[in-house]
């Protein structure tokens, strides 16, 4: 069984509004899956549709080929969500060995601590006398409690320090090795870069894009060489090469989208083509997902 998470068309309506729209992808054991997008474009409402926590309006989720709210699928998955919320009038070890309680194979306290950082004196406190960040590192030990296969972060890191993220990442990568499979929503494309072998990017509630850290990138960083001319260039000399995708014309300019600008470029030369102002852009990683952003604001 190779297939841990599976989305069929997946679309929940508020209101008037679509906040996940036909959404469909399988996700494979062991795979660290990064949920990727800006603010209001659909991960939660998704991530809480995939755990079962909220009905969608069309379309199916199953997790382990079964409905998420199953017996056997409850006791294999761990969830962090963004709110975290404790018991109170609890010692946080005590909140821990309860959440043990309820599954079948816990994982064992010492190991919990190790693998969240949490210290001897953060057992012994009660739990509304937590930081946030010492909150965060609680329900990270209770999401990995039942020593589950699936593990579900929303923005896990947010509010963390350094030490708690680095360690929080090297638990999870870990976890992945060990054939666990983790899917975490995150607004960073840095972290998704950095930690995801996969990154499921969504924009008003549908993927955009879905592949790996590099093929995103690509995706997000179109490069091109644009000029003017005062010739009709046809675009078949530039479409003939094969690493030019695309060429179109704006505003009296001629873009060429090619991964190898320096081609396009050396090309243009030798055809001694008659072109006034030569520009080529690289595609800042930075500024292609900042623009995801601001149109995503935009639409609201
Ligand atoms: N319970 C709700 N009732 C009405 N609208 C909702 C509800 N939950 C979410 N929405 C709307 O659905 C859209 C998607 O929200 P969602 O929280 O899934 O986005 P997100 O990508 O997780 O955003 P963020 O990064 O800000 O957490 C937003 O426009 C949001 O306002």
């Amino acid at each position: 069984m190779d297939t841990v998470v599976e989305i069929d068309r997946l679309t929940k309506v508020f209101r008037q509004k679509k906040a996940v729209d036909d959404v469909s992808f399988s996700i494979r054991k062991g795979e660290i899956t990064a949920i990727l997008g800006p603010n209001g474009a659909g991960k939660t409402t998704t991530m809480l549709m995939m755990l079962g926590l909220l009905k969608p309006t069309e379309g199916k989720v199953l997790l382990f080929q079964q409905h998420p709210k199953e017996r056997f699928v409850r006791e294999n998955l761990g969830v962090m969500l963004q709110e975290v919320s404790l018991m109170d009038a609890i010692k946080v070890k005590e909140l821990i060995q309860l959440f043990r309680s309820y599954y079948p194979q816990p994982m064992g306290l010492d190991q919990l601590v190790t693998l969240t950082g949490l210290s001897e004196e953060d057992l012994n406190r009660r739990t509304e006398k937590l930081s946030g960040g010492q909150k965060r590192r609680v329900a990270f030990a209770l999401a990995l409690a039942g020593n589950p296969e699936l593990l579900f972060f929303d923005e896990p890191t947010v509010g963390m320090d350094n030490t708690s993220r680095r360690l929080f990442w090297k638990t999870v990568r870990g976890f992945a090795r060990q054939g666990k499979t983790i899917i975490f929503t995150t607004h960073y494309l840095q972290e998704a870069d950095e930690y995801a072998d996969r990154i499921i990017l969504f924009k008003e509630g549908k993927v955009a894009a879905d592949g790996t850290p590099d093929t995103i990138k690509k995706e997000l960083t179109r490069q091109f060489v644009s000029f003017i001319s005062p010739d009709e260039i046809p675009a078949d000399l530039f479409l003939q090469m094969p690493f030019v995708s695309d060429v179109y014309e704006q505003e009296g300019r001629t873009y060429i989208i090619s991964d190898d600008t320096d081609s396009v470029l050396f090309m243009m030369f030798e055809k001694k083509l008659f072109v006034q102002d030569i520009r080529v852009e690289k595609g800042s990683l930075d500024e292609a997902f900042e623009h995801l952003t601001i149109e995503e604001k935009e639409a609201i």
